[in-house]
């Protein structure tokens, strides 16, 4: 396997810090540049499926000289809430961490979800490093800076725009994921695929089978160029004034039906449902070709993501998605395709397209 280590710039534009996403293997190292001579404390947020790996870090960080500790939360969306986010503080609080000091976020986007929050919100900001290491987290969660935490009433409702100083893509950890969140990962990259890179999508139909797993021919290339693609969103956008909306491709609905599954479906699983939806919807709307439409269901199909869900949860999810970011007031705004790789804003769809989308979708 190569050896070279891809850098991609994020940032720089708009007023905001420009950072790196380092992708390759054996990156770790890199830990202790990037936090930089001015940290004397390091903590190290990891899920507890990644203790071994999170106390792995701690102790390399001390043997580097810094005063480093471990904070272990729940997995996965378990960690995504304000009791767990209080228990970091208080941890930081204990160790008597100042503005200088790092807060590093290793794990999947859940946990860099809630490490990026804990660090915007401790002293009103302090630095933190995102070392992803589930394909979701590292093609999308880890980069742009999004951080935030569930509520009972919805996904992501409580966080902050808090950019991390660097992200570090160690491929050597996809290893040990499970091919159900390894596949969950896929989703976000096909959205890639479907919003700005069709090359993504080429890429995965020429052997869906071999996109399951770390070892197919293309992890690398899928990964870089989604990665692009968020880079080059998040860099001209960063607050979602406008073209960052893009990325939330899918995601109305695949929030509402998180949210409606408390939280215990994957975020990619949900979003592949809610890309099916969006794809549905823009063919309804009078927008999307059915050639376009209908390449959704088979790549989505093909790699083993769900593209159902529950028809009777119609009107659940109808309330749930009028908490969604994109909504203003009581206007619903979804991202639909006009054409493969053209996003754009659908806004107040009719409520019959909408019921019609879904009867595409619900069973
Ligand atoms: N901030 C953003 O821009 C953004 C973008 C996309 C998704 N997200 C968020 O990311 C989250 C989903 O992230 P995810 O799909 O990475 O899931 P996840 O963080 O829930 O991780 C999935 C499971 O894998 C475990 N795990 C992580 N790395 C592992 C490894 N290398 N080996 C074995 N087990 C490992 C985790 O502990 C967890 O149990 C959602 O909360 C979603 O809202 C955020
Ligand atoms: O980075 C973004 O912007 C995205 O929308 C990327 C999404 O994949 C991601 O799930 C994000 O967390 C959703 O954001 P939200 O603002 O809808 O909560
Ligand atoms: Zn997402």
């Amino acid at each position: 396997m190569s050896e070279s280590v891809t850098r991609i710039q994020v940032g720089g534009t708009a007023g905001s810090e420009p950072y790196e996403v380092l992708v390759g293997h054996r990156l770790l190292g890199e830990l202790g540049t990037l936090i930089g001579e001015k940290a004397k404390r390091v903590a190290v947020i990891h899920p507890e499926a990644l203790a071994e790996t999170g106390d792995a870090l701690r102790a390399d960080l001390a043997d580097q000289g810094f005063d480093a500790v471990a904070i272990q939360v729940p997995n996965a969306e378990e960690a995504k809430t304000a009791e767990v986010a209080a228990y970091c503080w208080k941890a930081l609080g204990q160790s008597g961490f100042t503005r200088t000091d790092v807060v590093v976020g290793v794990g999947g986007g859940a946990t860099t979800d809630l490490a990026g929050f804990v660090a915007a919100t401790w002293l009103r900001g302090v630095r933190w490093i995102a070392v992803p290491t589930t394909v979701l987290a590292m093609v999308d969660a880890a980069v742009g800076g999004k951080t935030g935490i569930n509520t009972a009433e919805g996904k992501n409702l409580v966080g902050a725009f808090h950019p991390p100083a660097g992200v570090l893509c160690d491929l050597a950890a996809l290893e040990s994921l499970p091919v159900n969140d390894y596949v969950s990962g896929l989703a976000e990259i096909i959205k890639a695929g479907f919003i700005a890179d069709p090359a993504i999508l080429d890429l995965i139909e020429s052997d869906p089978q071999a996109a399951r797993t770390p070892a197919g021919p293309h992890t690398a290339e899928l990964i870089e160029r989604s990665i692009r693609v968020k880079a080059e969103v998040v860099s001209s956008d960063l607050k979602e004034a406008g073209l960052r909306e893009i990325l939330n491709y899918g995601h109305t609905l695949g929030h509402a039906i998180e949210k409606n599954e408390r939280y215990k479906w994957r975020h990619g699983a949900a979003v592949s449902v809610g890309m099916h939806f969006a794809a549905e919807l823009g063919r309804l709307a009078g927008r999307l070709d059915d050639a376009t439409a209908d390449r959704h269901r088979a790549v989505l199909e093909a790699v083993g993501l769900p593209l159902y869900y529950r028809y009777d949860q119609w009107p659940m999810l109808l309330e749930n998605m009028r908490v969604d970011k994109k909504s203003r007031g009581d206007l619903l705004r979804f991202i639909v395709l006009d054409g493969l790789a053209k996003p754009t804003v659908l806004e107040g769809p009719d409520p019959a397209v909408l019921v019609a989308a879904y009867g595409e979708v619900g069973q």
